[in-house]
């Protein structure tokens, strides 16, 4: 089959299910990928014979398209934070926002000009913040903590993807008494997505991305944050912050959970002005 006339189905199928835009940035993002063609390479050559089995990974990602898988799981990798991430349906697909909490995170860490920081990332997921973290504060100690055995594999392969030493841990954060060892940074983007929200989401996210990663119970969403700023109470090095990625409607009760519990506490707005981080520092 020649490219441009798979080009034309794949355009007419996904056209009924997504914005043309999209469409176009799929198909780029496809053939970059297996046939190894640039946007232009593709422009300059519409009439190239595909192969049979070129052609069949097509339609095996045009079939999953169809069925709203997000084009991350089908490449097998995102960026974030300029570096490669390995991604499938065991781990979140690390979003911008996230990478707001990383620059704030770093940003502070600059002007503390301290060298050998102990980091602490808890529910790591792909492993983007403690990696991401890793990578920009080579002298830094960076410690992760998830529930999910699959989420803990696919992060440890991104750490040696991008040769970083992040020390992992599973552990269920919600039963831990206390932290292994004391931090001068504990960052958490906890689940915190209410069920009451479920009809804000698009099919791709619901459908596909890991429940435990999202989902908290309407009756008690903070449930996590809650329980993170206990242990970061006892466990915060002197000077040492907490830094959260939080649900945008719950911004001012989250915050309260930190100034409750001897930290003064800062909100912050994401690109699209929605409450989405918080910052914590200890009183001590
Ligand atoms: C919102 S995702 C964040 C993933 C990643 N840090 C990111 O920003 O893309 C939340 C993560 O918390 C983990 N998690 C859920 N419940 C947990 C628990 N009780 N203890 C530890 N980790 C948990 C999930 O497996 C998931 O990887």
């Amino acid at each position: 089959m020649k490219l441009l006339r798979f080009k034309e189905k794949f355009t007419d199928i996904l056209k009924q299910g997504y914005p043309l835009q999209e469409v176009n940035s799929f198909f780029n993002l496809l053939t970059e990928e297996i046939l190894g063609m640039s946007r232009l390479h593709v422009a300059l050559d519409p009439e190239k014979e595909i192969s049979e089995s070129e052609q069949q990974k097509l339609e095996d990602a045009l079939q999953r398209l169809q069925e709203h898988e997000p084009i991350q799981y089908i490449l097998g990798e995102t960026e974030f934070f300029g570096l490669t991430f390995k991604v499938d349906k065991n781990v979140l697909i690390p979003r911008p926002e996230t990478e707001e909490l990383v620059e704030w995170i770093l940003s502070d860490v600059k002007n503390l000009q301290q060298k050998e920081i102990r980091i602490l990332d808890i529910g790591t997921g792909s492993g983007c913040i403690a990696i991401s973290l890793g990578k920009n504060l080579p002298s830094a100690k960076v410690t992760a903590i998830d529930i999910s055995e699959g989420a803990l594999e696919m992060a440890k392969r991104n750490a040696d993807f991008n040769n970083v030493n992040v020390e992992f841990i599973q552990q269920d954060i919600l039963e831990a008494e206390a932290l292994d060892s004391n931090y001068d940074i504990i960052v958490s983007n906890p689940p915190y997505v209410r069920e009451l929200e479920k009809k804000e989401m698009q099919a791709n996210v619901l459908n596909n991305e890991p429940a435990g990663a999202l989902y908290v119970k309407d009756e008690d969403p903070l449930a996590f944050y809650r329980k993170i700023t206990e242990l970061a109470t006892k466990n915060i090095k002197k000077g040492g912050s907490l830094y959260f990625e939080i649900n945008q409607y719950l911004g001012e009760e989250t915050k309260a959970l930190l100034t409750n519990n001897y930290f003064t506490a800062s909100l912050k707005k994401d690109i699209f002005g929605n409450d989405r981080m918080l910052k914590g520092e200890i009183k001590k």
